[in-house]
Formats: structure tokens, sequence, C-alpha cells
């Protein structure tokens, strides 16, 4: 049912081996996503959005990658689940959506077949039913000759269609959740908006939950329902979307906003964040490390209220969290 909980993800701690080391690259992060709920996960190239969504699809390899916590799927656990059954979860329950749509495709095989392709590994269908099933598939992602495209190649295609089929395959099995990572980055602004489209569509008709990772704030306000925003591998807040937009908590969602190109404030020059996330190896979860990245914090370093706020876990910032609030200086003074 919308609304009710689809995924649950406690206290995911991801972490490398790196050298002979053990490296943390996501921290104790909690995200939930709603059946019919669209989550947008921000935050900075490095900050470990893609590493949460491959820990979700358990698509890391186990010897150099350690995933602890608890993700759960309408209530049952994916973490350390035999690759079996992992891989039916992945091919039946979770969709996945990717930035090239080019290298997901097999580049010998015509469209309709890589699409019963994946039907087949579930046989849910029976083979007669297979052409309709790729045919009602295409459409509904919006292919408009839907025969023409089932026996194109994919270099036949630009890669807007591209990108459609990628989610004609990802939504083969009528997944639950759709984990889509940087959909539409490769895309120009007009095919950005039709592929988004296309998910809401999607989202609308089967309650589908989606998680979309993107870098561009102008397409979490238009499609997201909550943004959850990391940085170095940590939740720092989250918040419904309106919400998160007019009242940015943490200074580096502040940050973020201010450094958004389509941000209405049009004739002030664009704010780049000074800085980059830190290594792996730089991290430390008991800091806030994005504190050093933001200079109107330095202004207040006489007050006591920043030593707090250095000390303080960013977990802090997440709303319904009872922690005092604090003005911050004007972002422009
Ligand atoms: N398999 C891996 N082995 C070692 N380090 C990794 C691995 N995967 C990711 N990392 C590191 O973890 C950190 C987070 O990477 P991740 O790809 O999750 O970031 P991201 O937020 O998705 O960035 P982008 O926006 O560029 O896609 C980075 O420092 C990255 O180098
Ligand atoms: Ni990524």
């Amino acid at each position: 049912m919308v609304g009710d909980d689809l995924l649950n993800a406690n206290k995911v701690t991801v972490s490398f081996l790196i050298d002979g080391e053990w490296q943390t690259g996501i921290y104790d992060v909690d995200l939930d996503i709603a059946h019919g709920e669209v989550l947008a996960l921000v935050g900075e190239s490095g900050s470990g959005k893609s590493t949460f969504a491959t820990s979700v699809i358990g698509l890391h390899n186990p010897n150099q990658t350690k995933v602890t916590g608890s993700i759960t799927l309408d209530g049952k656990e994916l973490i350390d689940l035999p690759d079996e059954e992992q891989n039916k979860i992945r091919g039946e329950k979770i969709g996945m959506v990717f930035q090239d749509p080019l290298a997901a495709l097999n580049p010998l095989m015509k469209i309709g077949q890589q699409i019963q392709e994946a039907l087949d590994i579930h046989d849910v269908y029976q083979k007669d039913q297979y052409y309709d099933r790729v045919i009602e598939l295409l459409n509904d992602v919006g292919i408009v000759n839907p025969q023409r495209t089932a026996n194109q190649y994919p270099h036949e295609l630009s890669g807007g269609m591209r990108q459609r089929v990628i989610i004609a395959l990802a939504i083969a099995n009528d997944p639950d959740l759709i984990i889509a990572d940087e959909p539409t980055t490769a895309l120009d602004t007009t095919i950005q908006a039709q592929i988004l489209d296309v998910l809401l569509e999607i989202r609308d008709r089967k309650d589908t939950g989606i998680l979309l990772i993107t870098h561009d704030l102008g397409v979490v306000a238009e499609v997201a329902d909550s943004v959850a925003v990391m940085y170095a591998g940590q939740i720092v807040e989250k918040a419904p979307v309106q919400e998160l937009f007019e009242n940015p908590l943490h200074p580096y969602t502040r940050s973020l906003l201010r450094s958004n190109p389509k941000a209405e404030q049009a004739d002030d020059e664009l704010y780049v964040i000074p800085g980059t996330v830190p290594a792996l190896s730089e991290m430390d979860h008991h800091k806030d490390l994005f504190l050093q990245r933001v200079p109107w914090m330095q202004d207040q370093a006489d007050e006591d209220i920043s030593d707090d706020l250095v000390e303080a876990k960013p977990q802090h910032f997440v709303r319904g969290n009872a922690w005092k609030t604090f003005e911050f200086q004007d972002e422009k003074g």
C-alpha cells in the first residue's frame, strides 16, 4: 500500500578493503522508503551515494567489501543473503537504472531479445506471452513504435531511447523498488524530463518506491517526495522535499542549495563549495567534517555553539531528532 514501509535501511555501514586495511565508505546510514515514495539521495561526488545503492542490491564483492547493519525490503533482510536468493530479489523485487544505458545493454542482441531474456530468467511468463509482454513493456516506457524498437540493436537507438529500454528492463518483473543512480545525467534537459516522467508514471501506476540518486537539485525539486543529503559517508539531513528547500538545517545542505545553478538568485555568482569531500582515509565519523568547508561558520568560531557543532555527529541534524536549533549567520554575509 502507498505509504507503507518498503525499504528500511538501519545503521548501514560499508567498508572497503584497501591496501590490506578496512576503510569505511558509508557509516550508520538510516533511510526508509515507502511504497510509492520517491526518495532522492543527494551529495557531492564521492559522498557514498552509489555505495549505498550497491549495498541494497548486494552487488559488491564480499571479499573486498563488508556491509553491516540491516536493509530490509518488505520486512525481508537483504544483507548477507545467499547469492541465489540475492539474484532472485535483484531480478524480481528491485529494478536498477544506471547512468550509462549503453554499458548495461548487450550490443549484439536486439532490444526485444534482451527484454525477453530478463523475463526468461524468472519464468513467470509462458513462451507465447513473451512477445506481447515485451511490446507492453516498451509501450509502458513511452516508446511510440515498440514493434520497431524491439527489432533494433542498442547502437541504433538514441541515448534517451536506450534509457527508456533500460527502464523497461528494470520494470520487466514488476519490481517493488527501483534504484536509479544518476539515470538522466548523460541526457539533455528535454529528454531528461521525459525519462523522469516515465519513472513517475510507473510509480503512479504500480506504487513502486524509487531511490533516485542525483547531483541535480532541479531534478530533486521536480520529482522527489523526500530528500536525504549525504556527506562523507553519512546522512547529514533528511526531510520532505519542500521542507528541505525552504528550511535546510545542515550547513552542508545550505551549501548545496547555494551551489545549485538553478537556484533563484540567478544574479548572484554561482557559489562553489570550497574544498572537496575527504578521502576515505581522512574520514572521521565522529566529527562533522563538512564544517571545515563552511567559511561562514568560521565567523561563529568564538561562540561556544560552534564547538558543539564541530563535535556534533551529523545525525543530529536529521529532522525529528530533538536537538537544539541554532541560528546560522546569513550565508551571504
Ligand atoms: N569498491 C570500492 N573500493 C574502494 N573504495 C570505494 C569502492 N567503492 C567506492 N569507494 C569509495 O567510497 C567513496 C564513495 O564512493 P561512491 O561511488 O559511493 O560516491 P558517490 O556519492 O556515488 O559519488 P558520484 O556522485 O561520483 O557517483 C569514494 O571515496 C570512493 O572512492
Ligand atoms: Ni555514484
